[in-house]
Order: C-alpha cells, then structure tokens, then sequence
C-alpha cells in the first residue's frame, strides 16, 4: 500500500501579484489567492483526498491558504504543526524589491541565478531593514545563527530535511494522509528531494500557486511515480509558465 503526500503551495498572494521577492515577508493572500485555495480544497474532495493531518510554514499565506482548503473538505479539524523549516527561503536583499526592475538592473543571468540556482544566495539583508525578520518575534526562540539573512535552495534543503525526517515522515508512515502547506522554494527543496533531482535540474522547476501535487510513496518514501501528479494537470502548466515568466511582466 503506498502513503499519501498532498504539497500545496499557498494560493497568489499580494505581493506575488505585484511582482515583488517575498521570502520570509508575512504577505497576506489576495482575492485571487483565496479562490485559489477554495479551488485547491475542491480538487481534494473530488480525489478523495481527506488529509489526516497538516505541516505548514510559520506564514500566514500558507497557513490560510491550508484553513481555506480544509474547510472546503471539512477537515479544518485535524491536527496541525507548524514550522520555520517550511518556510519560503529567505530571499537576502531582495526581500520587498520589484522582479522586473531588479531584472531590469542586475540583467537575466544574475537575476535567475538569485532566483533558480541551487547555491548562490541574494545578497544578506540587513537585520535592521524593513523587510528583515531577525527581530521577528516568532523567531525569537531560534538561535540567531540559526535565522536567516539569506538563503539560496541549498540552505532551504538542509533547513527542511530535519523537519522532513523527523515530524513529516513518521506521519507517513504511519499511515497518515499528509497535507503539506508552504512555499514555491520550500516545496522546489522536497520535490527534489523525493524526486532526487540533480542540482543542474532543480534550476528548471517552478511550483504553481494552489494547485494540489499528490504523490503516492513506496514504503522506503520514494515516489511511485516520479513529479507526482497536479490534481489539475492543465492549470497546473499554465500556472507553472506564469511562474517562470515571473519578472518579465511590466
Ligand atoms: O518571492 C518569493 O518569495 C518567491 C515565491 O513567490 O519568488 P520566486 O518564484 O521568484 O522565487
């Protein structure tokens, strides 16, 4: 018998519609985000896909994207951990910039190797920016060594595997349904993960806004089919291309 794993990336949020590098930012989802992730409920309930229980990030647009879905499929009730490890990666500097104008300044090549490359993170933030998380107080318990400035997929990946081992997994393998609520690079890092994707690969994978990805695992945790599958194959691709795009929108 395989185990059920459900990632769901948050729906749009407002700073996604207005282009700008979120990372660890608390942006709220917009309208469309919400409909999004009514949408990403629906498509559970047509699969069958009650989840057991829920692992979401410390951001709201994740956690509220996870609520919307489970009241639509009437299971808001089930346990729920959250956690910094799921975070979206910390995106350094660029945290609150426009895409297109840091594309427009820096040019396509630094801007997809900070956005896309598995090991060259944006330059740090400075703890005392605006869009700095250091003070945050639901951090306050970390280890400042352990918060972020900057984060390129590398970090995200070694932050999340711990939580994926110890917290995500035994969920699995016990039997569970398991919904997973986060971000574009913090379900890039598990994707490759599952799928042991090379780090030349990784570059290429976009992640839609609220579109269910099942995966069915073998009991070792490998896929049974690898990429999973989109409970919504066709919006899942055009949203994956938007993604991609992301920037060179004006
Ligand atoms: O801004 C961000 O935090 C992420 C996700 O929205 O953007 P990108 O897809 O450019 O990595």
């Amino acid at each position: 018998m395989s185990l059920t794993l459900i990632l769901l990336r948050h729906g749009e949020s407002e700073w996604n519609a207005k282009n700008l590098f979120t990372g660890w930012v608390d942006v709220d989802l917009n309208a469309k985000g919400e409909a999004e992730a009514q949408r990403g409920g629906e498509l559970l309930v047509e699969n069958d896909l009650l989840p057991d229980v829920l692992h979401t990030s410390l951001l709201k647009r994740a956690i509220r994207t996870s609520q919307i879905a489970l009241q639509v499929a009437d299971r808001h009730w089930i346990p729920t951990k959250r956690h910094w490890r799921l975070n979206e990666r910390h995106y350094g500097a660029l945290q609150g910039k426009d895409k297109a104008a840091t594309l427009a300044e820096y040019g396509e090549e630094q801007f997809m190797t900070w956005r896309r490359s598995y090991d060259t993170p944006p330059p740090p933030i400075d703890n005392d920016d605006e869009f700095a998380n250091f003070h945050d107080p639901r951090y306050a318990a970390l280890p400042p060594e352990l918060r972020p400035q900057t984060e390129c997929l590398k970090d995200v990946l070694n932050r999340a595997l711990p939580y994926w081992y110890d917290e995500i997994v035994p969920d699995l393998g016990a039997g569970k349904t398991v919904l997973v609520a986060a971000h574009g690079n913090s379900l890039r890092a598990i994707v490759k993960h599952l799928d042991q994707m090379g780090d030349a690969e990784v570059v290429g994978l976009n992640i839609p806004t609220g579109i269910p990805l099942l995966y069915q695992l073998n009991d070792d945790y490998t896929p049974v089919t690898p990429g999973g599958r989109y409970l919504d194959p066709a919006a899942a691709a055009a949203a994956i291309e938007a993604v991609k795009n992301q920037g060179k929108k004006k």
